[in-house]
């Protein structure tokens, strides 16, 4: 059984907030989401450049057009626009039961103002007393509450105003406007406050309180209890911040697939790395080939998501010599990997899809074989290592992967460096996945 969540929203043609962060948020959680739009903006990360706003007859005939056939298990409201559209709103929501989560939406990231002056009293008066929960940032709670919010104490006097004069059921007040180190909401529900907190992070934030809210009105689709839900909504709005992509030339807006996507772009590393080395240790003529320090084969989440050493899965403990046989020695894990992890994550700010490496051990032999297969070369000289990067803790093999494709001005198969004073000579093998790196080192050692 799936649950549904309806937003009643305006469009951001830029796909950044609204109605459309309002869906990829519900997809998101795995609820079908259901629409009312409110008005159409042509909307980008930049500006808001027009705004055309929807007959609220036909504002109240969307939400009625789902509500009487498909059902509603919750409920939000974003943009609102207009007196008219509140009042449209407002009448038709009282005739159903949802729990609904009202996202008092007046001004865009970019500064417009995307709710008439002259309609504040309607959506205080006819939107409010029906929340569940009603989630304003520092300026909107200011201009509900009637006071001036400067710190956490005034942001509870706020939420507190909010329930107990305006006749919400709870209100959450935002703190990414509040200028402190950390992103904290305070919340005020059943007489008591609640704060969730969450690091302050450097990503995008254009649709961080539309894609919030639908996430606090999924959960409530889901039957989450309504603290559950808005805990839930804060780890999915740090994360979708934090991995943003940087789109447009404004705020870039929030990436709500982060989500979804992470735990199954690492579920697909981890099975196509781990049937790789199944390949790979069954390579008959392998050992000779080992380093001394080991092999190691590793594989990274794609290039959004790739941003530390545990974001590349490798082989816990290296591939080692067994007898006649080679041995991974743990398991394929994320983390696992500290050299060829730093290595794929610089040769990824060069070439995204390039995200598995794997490591031989040097000969000459293999380098000129690898030349006349026809595969691409470079290579790197520790001898050549500037002071100031050797000085740096982890910083050779970034600025050696660096060296080795500018040196070709290209993207290289295979980068070797032929080691230094406790250092092996290595060589490495690129691909985009770990099938294309296989593919390379059998043509290479058979
Ligand atoms: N840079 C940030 N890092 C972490 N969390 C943040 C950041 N900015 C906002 N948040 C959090 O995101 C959620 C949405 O809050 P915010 O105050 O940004 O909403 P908003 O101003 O209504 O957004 P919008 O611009 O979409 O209207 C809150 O939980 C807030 O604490
Ligand atoms: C349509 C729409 N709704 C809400 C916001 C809130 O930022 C926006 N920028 N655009």
């Amino acid at each position: 059984m799936i649950r549904k969540a309806l937003t009643i929203a305006g469009s951001d043609s830029g796909g950044g907030a609204g109605i459309e962060a309002d869906l990829k948020t519900y997809s998101a959680f795995g609820v079908h989401g259901l629409v009312a739009i409110t008005s159409v903006t042509a909307q980008n990360t930049q500006e808001v450049r027009a705004i055309h706003d929807v007959d609220p007859e036909v504002v109240a005939k969307q939400i009625e057009a789902v509500a009487d056939d498909i059902g509603v298990d919750a409920a939000k409201t974003g943009m609102l626009s207009n007196a008219e559209i509140i009042k449209a709103v407002a009448k038709t929501v009282k005739k159903y039961s949802f729990p609904l989560v009202v996202d008092p939406v007046m001004i865009a990231k970019s500064g417009a103002p995307l709710l008439r002056e002259d309609a504040m009293d309607a959506l205080i008066e006819k939107i409010i007393p029906l929340a569940k929960v009603v989630t304003p940032n520092k300026p909107e709670a200011e201009k509900l509450s009637g006071i001036r919010i400067e710190n956490l104490e005034d942001a509870r006097k706020a939420a507190k105003i909010i329930v107990e004069e305006l006749g919400a059921e709870s209100a959450i007040v935002k703190g990414g406007h509040l200028g402190l180190s950390e992103a904290v909401d305070v919340f005020y529900f059943n007489g008591e406050f609640k704060e969730y907190r969450a690091p302050f992070v450097d990503g995008c934030t254009h649709g961080t309180g539309c894609s919030f809210s639908a996430a606090i009105a999924a959960n409530l689709a889901k039957g989450k209890e309504l603290e559950e839900a808005v805990r839930i909504a804060k780890e999915f709005i740090t994360m979708g911040i934090y991995y943003g992509a940087k789109i447009g030339y404004g705020h870039c807006p929030v990436n709500q697939n982060a989500w979804i996507e992470i735990p199954a772009e690492k579920w697909r590393v981890y099975e196509s790395l781990r049937n790789a080395i199944k390949e790979l240790v069954a390579i008959e003529n392998l050992p000779q080939y080992v380093p001394e320090v080991g092999m190691n084969f590793v594989y990274a989440l794609p290039r959004l998501y790739a941003r530390s050493k545990d974001d590349v899965a490798g082989v816990k403990g290296r591939i080692v010599k067994f007898g006649s046989a080679v041995k991974p020695v743990g398991g394929v894990e994320f983390g696992a990997s500290d050299h060829l992890a730093r290595a794929i994550l610089t040769y990824m700010n060069f070439f995204p899809e390039t995200r598995s490496v794997l490591n031989l051990k040097y000969s000459e032999e293999l380098i000129k074989k690898a030349s006349n297969l026809g595969l691409r070369v470079s290579f790197y000289d520790r001898r050549e290592e500037p002071e100031e990067i050797k000085a740096q803790e982890g910083g050779t093999i970034p600025w050696g992967i660096r060296t080795a494709i500018e040196r070709i001005n290209g993207k290289p198969d295979i980068i070797y460096h032929l080691g230094n004073w406790g250092k092996e000579a290595m060589i490495l093998i690129f691909g985009e996945t770990p099938q294309v790196v296989l593919r390379k080192l059998k043509m290479l050692i058979e």
